[in-house]
């Protein structure tokens, strides 16, 4: 059901790349659902060859899916392409430029090849917001990459479209224009555009997005509020070994999840609450077991990636007959 406030509705989205001669197709994207609400942050994150780029290629329409269906603000962008495109500007991943133009010429030329009419073009205004003004007349081979990377943002924004795609925006980027770039994104967010960037970081998806989606082999495994996301990564494994032999876990610690690794060796896992240690090591005292040595192991995006990733079968795994 196609949903009135989604910015890009993604739903059952497949690209298998043509085979090299000789080998086999690749499956890049194997049915990808995805909604991105109107006015959000939304980070798309994922490891290399995740399936980050070509979704978004697909999105410019620089990639032809081979099935499902793709509404970027409500156009369908198989039966209505131009206004799907018109809808979204991309930011793409590579920096690449006709090094003989400057800033100023190529704002014109993209503002000419979306029909912006000229009294409507606003290369000073993008060109000053990303502070390149005063490059407006340099070559652009002579822009340091972190320009370059922001010469792409004003260019995307060119047709004023309500929705911007930054692919891997800070590849390249330092601490200092990466700042620059975001507080640049945030002010186009407060003025109403929708945001989606793709990273491979959390990090850098945590300062901005309000949600983020992880995506892995070309699926989605969750998307949620980045807030319930990072709660995963609060949680953390204690690992106690005590001097008294075990045979099962002790009762005042099942009241967390705990599991026996060894007849002296405990795991408990924990959420992100303060004080849980203690109260842990507490219980093990009360049922007058002597605590040895103690470790914790913190949880982080790798694991919530392997947790996330184990919970589904490989694709084309053939389900045994307890699935069934
Ligand atoms: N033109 C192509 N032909 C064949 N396979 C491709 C092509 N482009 C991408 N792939 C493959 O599709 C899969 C998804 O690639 P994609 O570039 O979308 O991932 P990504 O998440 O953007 O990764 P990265 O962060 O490295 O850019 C990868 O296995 C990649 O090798």
């Amino acid at each position: 059901m196609a949903q009135q406030d989604a910015a890009i509705e993604i739903r059952n989205l497949v690209k298998r790349y043509a085979p090299p001669k000789g080998g086999e197709a690749k499956v890049a994207l194997d049915g990808i659902d995805l909604t991105i609400p109107r006015g959000s942050i939304f980070g798309l994150l994922g490891p290399n060859g995740a399936g980050k780029s070509t979704t978004i290629n697909i999105l410019a329409g620089l990639v032809n899916k081979t099935s499902g269906g793709v509404r970027i603000w409500g156009f369908d962008i198989d039966r209505n392409p131009r206004n799907a495109r018109a809808s979204i500007g991309i930011v793409p991943q590579e920096l690449v430029f006709d090094a003989f133009f400057t800033p100023a010429e190529m704002m014109e030329v993209q503002a000419g090849l979306y029909g912006v009419p000229k009294a409507d073009r606003r290369t000073e205004e993008l060109l000053k917001a990303v502070r390149l003004w005063d490059k407006r007349d340099a070559y652009s081979r002579t822009l340091s990459g972190g320009m370059k990377r922001r010469l792409l943002v004003a260019k995307a924004m060119v047709h004023n479209p309500p929705v911007l795609v930054l692919d891997e925006p800070t590849a390249g980027v330092d601490i200092e224009l990466r700042q620059q770039l975001w507080d640049y994104v945030r002010e186009l967010h407060a003025r109403g555009t929708t945001i989606v960037l793709t990273t491979h970081y959390l990090e850098e998806a945590e300062e901005l997005c309000d949600t983020i989606a992880i995506i892995n082999h070309g699926r989605v495994l969750c998307c949620e509020p980045t807030q319930d996301l990072l709660a995963r990564i609060d949680e953390k494994t204690l690992t106690i070994d005590v001097a008294e032999t075990l045979d099962t876990v002790p009762d005042p610690v099942k009241a967390w999840s705990a599991s026996l690794e060894g007849p002296h060796r405990l795991a408990v896992r924990l959420g992100g609450g303060q004080g849980e240690t203690g109260r842990v090591l507490a219980a093990l005292a009360a049922a007058g077991l002597t605590v040895q040595d103690i470790s914790t192991d913190e949880t982080d995006l790798e694991d919530v990636f392997l947790q996330l990733t184990r919970a589904e079968p490989a694709a084309g795994a053939v389900p045994t007959p307890a699935d069934a």
